[in-house]
């Protein structure tokens, strides 16, 4: 019982163990508070919000019942960790969220021990789990051990092939490993699939529907390993075990399914489970995304993704747009050719807001496909799309296009379908911070032969982009643009096809040139207004295409300046590289052309705004501007050693 009844619980809770004093009536107390601090902290922060509320309870248990961080437990995707921060010690922290030099928006091992496996990309959690379950078994970790190994897993990543990758690994190795499946029936619009048809089936059926009506005074509901010292009711179980044959198939005890949001089930349930889970054991949890904020319960996305808002209406703070986004670009003019154009079809991943695909699934519902968290099936779906005739664009964010590259290079590139990759998302993207970053899609799509590989300077480049990629039928392309606001430039009416290969001159100057390749522009045409009041001039040119490579306008430039500049919003090995190698293998270097490629930094940065994140990544027009002055030798900056 707590010993300060006139304060409130939350405010005596530092760290987890401060939740054993309570009794089962505080901790459902300090569940509520606990709900009320996450809705003040994310109205301030904006952020996750609904996935946090719909495991409060589910949290609260957990760090009640286990004893992290000797007990691992796993978050996957790991935005609903809200809750989870503000009980491991970082109350004080958590209006830091997702900001520069504060609290990240994902788990993270290096910010808290309680943080004992770092996510954001889904349905990781089984497989890190495991790994931990077979560590302790092996004696990892001697200083304090391992405990019990525990993967929070919601149902939209509980969707993806690797979720059942593991979870047909664990199966088989019979370790003690829980899997607590929390089932709110969302993605981040509503789940896909069969699956997900599977699990509502669950709890749709009479067992649940009954444990709802008698779930009061219900000590548990477990299968027969189970049942020692736990009250259960015959029906209700032979319901249950039915229910969880998927499950029980791949070598899991299956529990529920049970309200989410009842600690007179979870509390007991659970303790049952770490009292005598002997193997694998799932947990299948039912809960509500946005559960007890209004606002988030009724939006479509039930509060998945919120600017800061106001509490009591709910109404969102957002900025003013001053132009559309690259997104809603991309999305709109794919309408328009998929309006003249039959073979023209999407795919996403589970995210068809995000990715704009939602205005083509409104127009043209039969030639959009959410193939839900899943972008490996994804790419290869899109491959047997265009082996069979038709023109799909797979519009994947670019740092989930990683989760699908071999599909990239095994099924489209080496096969050369033509196959249109629309990467949003490219580049920093701000306060999803390093897991989000769009960092690498240059360099791991510029290797492949035959690819087209393409990044847009403004909304308008993008526009002609897709155009491009809608003609292309030779073989796989690609084109890339960052998450956000567009620069404000005129609109033509439609997209025009460019040229394969062919870059544009944007101006004419004198001494350096200066070769950029998507949006790092605007900060290149800043840089070059500075430059003016030092008398220097630079010659700015957009190469739209870095694979294959406008090689007269490289080789051009090259002879007719001291000095070429390249830059990008890419991690090296992309297009500055292949500048580079095209210069050196032409001889152009021989005859002492000053070369600088201007990348991300070999680090991860954390989430900032992007202008900061930028700033530290040392390509904005201040550092633009300095590279000039030290490659003409001008000015002290990076002067070159003797
Ligand atoms: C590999 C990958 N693809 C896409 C995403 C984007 N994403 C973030 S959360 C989410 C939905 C997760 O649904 P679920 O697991 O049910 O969690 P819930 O939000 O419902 O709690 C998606 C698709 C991601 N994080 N990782
Ligand atoms: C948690 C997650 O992975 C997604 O919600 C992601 O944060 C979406 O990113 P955008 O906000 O850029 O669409
Ligand atoms: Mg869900």
């Amino acid at each position: 019982m707590s010993d300060r009844p006139d304060t409130p619980l939350l405010d005596q809770v530092q760290e987890p163990g401060d939740l054993n004093k309570f009794s089962d009536a505080e901790l459902r107390q300090v569940a509520h508070e606990l709900r009320a601090e996450t809705i003040s902290a994310v109205s301030q922060t904006g952020g996750h919000l609904g996935a946090g509320l719909g495991v409060i309870e589910l949290t609260v248990a957990l760090h009640a019942i286990w004893d992290a961080p000797r007990d691992r437990i796993v978050w996957d995707v790991s935005h609903q960790t809200y809750p989870h921060k503000i009980l491991t010690g970082r109350r004080d922290r958590i209006r830091t969220l997702r900001q520069k030099d504060g609290l990240s928006g994902f788990t993270k091992r290096s910010e808290s021990p309680y943080d004992c496996f770092g996510a954001a990309h889904s349905s990781t959690s089984i497989s890190a789990a495991l790994g931990f379950a077979v560590a302790r078994d092996l004696g990892g970790a001697p200083e304090h051990g391992i405990g019990d190994a525990i993967a929070v897993i919601g149902d939209g990543a509980m969707s993806a092939g690797m979720a059942f990758e593991a979870m047909n690994n664990a199966g088989s190795l019979g370790k003690r490993l829980i899997v607590i499946l929390n089932d709110n029936d969302m993605s981040i619009a509503p789940p896909v699939g069969a699956f997900s048809n599977y699990l509502s089936r669950l709890y749709a059926e009479e067992p649940f529907q009954e444990l709802k009506a008698a779930a009061k005074g219900m000590a548990s509901l477990l299968p027969p390993p189970f049942q020692e010292g736990a009250k259960r009711a015959k029906d209700m179980l032979k319901g249950m075990a039915m229910g969880g044959t998927l499950f029980e198939e791949l070598g899991f005890s299956y529990i529920g399914p049970i309200d989410g949001h009842d600690m007179s089930q979870l509390l007991p349930i659970l303790r049952t489970v770490k009292a005598r889970a002997a193997g694998p054991v799932l947990v299948h949890v039912v809960t509500k995304k946005g559960k007890g904020y209004g606002p988030a319960e009724r939006a479509s996305d039930k509060g998945h993704a919120t600017a800061k808002f106001d509490v009591i209406s709910g109404e969102q703070k957002k900025a003013p747009s001053n132009a559309p986004s690259y997104t809603s670009v991309f999305g709109k003019e794919l309408v328009r050719l998929a309006g003249e154009d039959q073979r023209v079809c999407a795919v996403t991943a589970a995210m068809p807001d995000g990715t704009g695909l939602n205005l083509m699934a409104e127009r043209y519902p039969s030639r959009t496909f959410d193939v839900g968290i899943a972008e490996q099936h994804g790419v290869t779906f899109a491959a047997g799309l265009a082996a069979g005739g038709m023109r799909p664009f797979c519009a994947i964010y670019s740092t989930f296009l990683q989760r699908g590259y071999d599909q990239v290079v095994h099924d489209v590139a080496i096969q050369r379908l033509p196959v249109r990759f629309a990467i949003d998302r490219a580049g920093l993207v701000g306060a999803d911070g390093a897991t989000h970053a769009g960092s690498f899609d240059v360099s791991y799509l510029t290797n492949l032969p035959g690819f087209v590989v393409m990044a847009a300077a403004d909304e308008a480049e993008l526009m002609h982009m897709v155009a491009t990629a809608a003609a292309h039928d030779e073989g796989p392309i690609a084109f890339r643009y960052p998450r956000g606001e567009g620069a404000g430039v005129d609109m033509p009416d439609k997209g025009v096809p460019l040229e394969i290969g062919k870059g544009r001159m944007i101006r004419d100057g004198s001494r350096v040139a200066i070769l950029s390749y998507g949006t790092r522009l605007k900060e290149v045409l800043d840089a070059c207004e500075a430059l003016e009041a030092r008398g220097i001039r630079p010659t700015v040119a957009d190469a739209r295409f870095a694979k294959p490579l406008d090689r007269d306008l490289v080789l051009n430039l090259a002879a007719d300046h001291e000095a070429l500049i390249t830059i990008e919003e890419g991690a090296v090995g992309g297009f500055g590289s292949h500048v580079a190698q095209l210069l050196a293998n032409e001889g152009v270097f021989d005859d002492g052309l000053r070369f600088r490629s201007m990348v991300l930094p070999d680090t991860f940065i954390d989430q900032a705004s992007p202008a900061d994140m930028y700033a530290t990544a040392g390509l904005n027009a201040p550092d633009i501007e300095a590279k000039v002055l030290e490659v003409l030798d001008v000015a002290q900056v990076g002067k070159r050693k003797a």
